[in-house]
């Protein structure tokens, strides 16, 4: 479904991704998970050809992802980080406007957007401006306008922030069901919890370059770690050490 290779891309001198290369299959949730600023949001806008690649190859459905790339435009969705839509729209317009987009048939339409606003509760804000809603409504509305026309492969950027915890489990299941009937999830998010939870296979990225990719265990397996959460992989991976609140709380205490 994806296919990534020797992927990089350089802002003036910084090297946000470095030579970067996986493989993510149908009916997987692949989880891409890194530090703050370590390249995840650079390569999913790469990947959805919305910032330009500095080198290496994507392919995506087996088409490169581009400005140009309508057919494989229609079969992708993306979420990304912030849900900055336009906030002088209803819900109800915002979500007319994408489905005109994507051409889905008023009944196709109809019977996706009910299903997803009852998902997530917001079938009774669909008539108030975007601009009225909170963080987690709107996050919630670009979700569901991402998931409508049901796309063989979304991309996810930290999709959960700001969702109650009835959103998050219903998204968390819907995604889960999404990928068994054999489409494909790309998701960033700083909730290890979430990826462990659902995630088939992780990528850990770290200052633009690949550090590991497998299954938790796998991932346990490099890491040295016999058990542990995925927290615990990650840290271990990326060479994180555990700050010790209660000392540093009673260093300041002693004035140290
Ligand atoms: N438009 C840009 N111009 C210059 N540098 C950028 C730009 N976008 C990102 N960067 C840099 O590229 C690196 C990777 O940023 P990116 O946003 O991909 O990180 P991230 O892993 O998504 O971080 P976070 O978890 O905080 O969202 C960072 O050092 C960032 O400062």
């Amino acid at each position: 479904m994806i296919e990534v290779r020797n992927l990089s891309k350089t802002y003036g001198h910084k090297h946000a991704v470095r030579n970067l290369s996986f493989k993510v299959n149908e009916g997987e949730l692949f989880a891409f998970l890194g530090p703050n600023g370590s390249g995840k949001s650079t390569t999913i806008k790469m990947l959805t050809g919305l910032t330009e690649k500095s080198s290496g190859d994507i392919e995506i459905l087996g088409q490169q992802p581009g400005i140009n790339s309508v057919s494989l435009k229609r079969e992708l969705s993306f979420v990304p980080d912030t849900p900055d839509i336009m906030g002088k729209l209803t819900g109800k317009e915002y979500l007319d406007f994408v489905a005109s987009v994507y051409q889905m048939s008023q009944e196709n339409y109809e019977d996706k957007s009910k299903e997803l606003l009852e998902l997530f509760d917001l079938s009774g804000a669909l008539g108030t401006l975007v601009e009225e809603y909170s963080h987690g409504m709107r996050q919630k509305l670009v979700i569901t306008g991402a998931l409508m026309h049901e796309p063989k492969v979304i991309f996810m950027d930290e999709p959960n922030v700001g969702l109650d915890p009835k959103s998050n489990r219903n998204l968390k299941s819907y995604l889960k069901k999404y990928v068994d009937d054999g489409n494909t999830v790309f998701l960033t998010t700083h909730t290890l919890g979430l990826a462990e939870e659902i995630a088939d296979r992780i990528l850990i990225i770290y200052e633009g370059e690949e550090k590991a990719t497998g299954t938790l265990s796998e991932l346990r397996t490099k890491s040295g770690l016999v058990s542990g959460s995925l927290e615990d992989v990650f840290l271990a991976l990326i060479g994180e050490e555990e700050v010790n609140v209660s000392d540093s709380e009673s260093r300041d205490s002693i004035g140290g």
